[in-house]
């Protein structure tokens, strides 16, 4: 990845540096500093990229002081810094590829949407991280300073229900950056370091499977390592909606009202699911204004922008708009090796990278598939015993990608072909039955519409007779598991795999 500086961030940055010689700064400091640069100004956080870790720590650490009290006087305002490794980064003054802007005003309203080009400094690897300004010291919602409202310890269970609502493997230090997906990742990590004073609230659009969800839960992640008292909400709108229902028919709306309004940081997942449910949005309407005046941070995920957002009051898009939009973008190729890359890594895969380079190539614009199609390469071998190489991974890819345009598969689509396969009936599949050919067809049955179509979870599961998301991501999890263990479960779901999608083709 590599960081750039635009002309104004480089001139500033350069200007710091000197104004730092002026007051004389150690040549050895100085040797230091000429791994940093300055990539751009994202409100009042100065984002610096260095070459290396220990460059970090230098720039955190003794340096940090000097380095906030030079490119403040230098910038006309009190900055913060947000400090990333990125071995690429380019020095100040050498020019380059990727332009950065200066980003709006959080405050301002309806506040101009931010093109996702713009980039942040960021690192494929390094987690980046804010030193708190000592002119401007983290006040109010900040993280640092954050106290207990309500006097609730943060070992209270309500805490650690919420917080254990956050996938542990959705974190920043997971999410691989590319410019697709770069400004988004800069805006969440200045949301997390400082909770209602980045952007308030912050608003990330864009496709299926490219990373929202992933970026909601390191928001909360990362501002719970910040802060462990910081009372975060994950929930999806779906969950919302249904939360809401039945609080209100239980003569609970109270009790609902305080879950969601105690807290500092609201993460609301794919809100265009709000769409049509008038007293829904009224509700979440009156949550936002509660959190937004008393100055909590609120950040939403859609799958369009605000101004797209058909069947929302204009009253509730304006708002979204009021903090910064950012949208995230199909992954480059690059981007998306790195992705599968790092996949391996996790999963201690050895894995050759022309296998990795094939499957990036074969799928372009959803990283959910981008991870199905690996797991489904790596089932095969291990469970094959054969060697991964590229000649194995064409034969896999040929099931999960075949040519031509596949059509639209339904989530109808896929529990009837299980239902055929298994002999079963559709109705068997959706019913309650427990046992055990039957929960297997229904596992591998939402797998299927997790891995073929864009379905959210909430929505997988009302397909399967009204079931909760959490169950459908167990049995995601269940037969993710399952592929590399029993190849009688990897050829069920590769020959439905074949089969539904040869069916999608058929009906164009
Ligand atoms: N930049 C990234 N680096 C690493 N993994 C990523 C990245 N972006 C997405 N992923 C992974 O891709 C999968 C899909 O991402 P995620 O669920 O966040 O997408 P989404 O945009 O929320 O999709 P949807 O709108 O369908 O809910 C997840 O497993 C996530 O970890």
């Amino acid at each position: 990845m590599n960081q750039t500086p635009d002309d104004s961030a480089a001139a500033l940055w350069t200007e710091a540096m000197s104004r730092l010689h002026e007051a004389g700064l150690p040549p050895r400091d100085a040797g230091v500093l000429r791994l940093a640069t300055l990539v751009g100004l994202l409100d009042t956080t100065a984002l610096l990229a260095v070459k290396h870790e220990h460059v970090k720590d230098a720039v955190e650490g003794h340096l940090r002081e000097d380095i906030v009290t030079a490119l403040s006087e230098v910038v006309g305002r009190p900055v913060r810094l947000a400090v990333s490794v990125d071995p690429e980064a380019v020095s100040a003054g050498q020019g380059g590829e990727q332009p950065i802007e200066d980003t709006p005003q959080s405050a301002a309203p309806a506040g101009p949407s931010v093109p996702t080009e713009p980039t942040a400094p960021t690192a494929p690897d390094g987690e980046p991280a804010l030193a708190g300004s000592p002119s401007e010291p983290p006040s109010g919602t900040g993280a640092a300073q954050h106290t207990t409202p309500d006097g609730r310890l943060p070992a209270d269970p309500a805490y650690e229900r919420d917080y254990s609502a956050l996938n542990p493997k959705y974190t920043f230090e997971t999410f691989v950056l590319g410019s697709s997906n770069r400004f988004a990742h800069a805006a969440a990590t200045a949301v997390a370091e400082a909770p209602a004073r980045a952007y308030n609230p912050l608003f990330v659009y864009g496709g299926s499977g490219l990373g929202k969800t992933h970026l909601l839960h390191a928001i909360g992640h990362y501002a719970r390592t910040l802060d462990s008292s910081v009372r975060v909400k994950y929930v999806n709108s779906e969950e919302f909606t249904n939360q809401f229902i039945n609080a209100v028919s239980a003569g609970q709306a109270n009790a609902f009202q305080r879950q969601y309004r105690d807290v500092d940081i609201l993460l609301i997942d794919d809100i265009q699911f709000l769409q049509g449910k008038e007293q829904t949005m009224e509700e979440f309407f009156h949550t936002f204004n509660t959190l937004h005046n008393s100055e909590k941070q609120i950040v939403i995920t859609s799958d369009q922008p605000p101004k797209k957002l058909s069947g929302f009051a204009e009253r509730m898009r304006s708002r979204f708009e009021w903090g910064l939009l950012t949208d995230v973008q199909p992954p480059d190729l690059e981007t998306r090796i790195a992705i599968l890359r790092r996949k391996a890594a996790t999963e201690k895969l050895d894995i050759p990278d022309e296998v990795l380079s094939l499957i990036a190539s074969k799928i372009s614009s959803n990283i959910r598939e981008l991870e199905g199609a690996l797991t489904r390469v790596t089932a095969y071998a291990s469970l094959s015993g054969t060697p991964l190489d590229e000649y194995l991974a064409r034969t896999v890819l040929k099931d999960v990608m075949p040519g031509g345009d596949a059509g639209q598969i339904t989530p109808t689509m896929i529990l009837e072909e299980t239902a055929g396969y298994f002999s079963v009936s559709t109705d068997d599949i959706r019913g309650a039955s427990r046992s055990r050919s039957l929960t297997r067809a229904r596992q591998i049955a939402m797998y299927l519409c997790r891995e073929l179509t864009d379905l959210s979870l909430p929505k997988i599961g009302k397909e399967f007779g009204g079931r909760d998301h959490t169950t459908v991501m167990h049995a995601e999890r269940k037969i993710k598991g399952l592929l590399s263990e029993d190849r009688r479960v990897y050829d069920e779901v590769s020959e439905l795999t074949t089969i539904i999608r040869r069916k999608a083709t058929r009906g164009r």
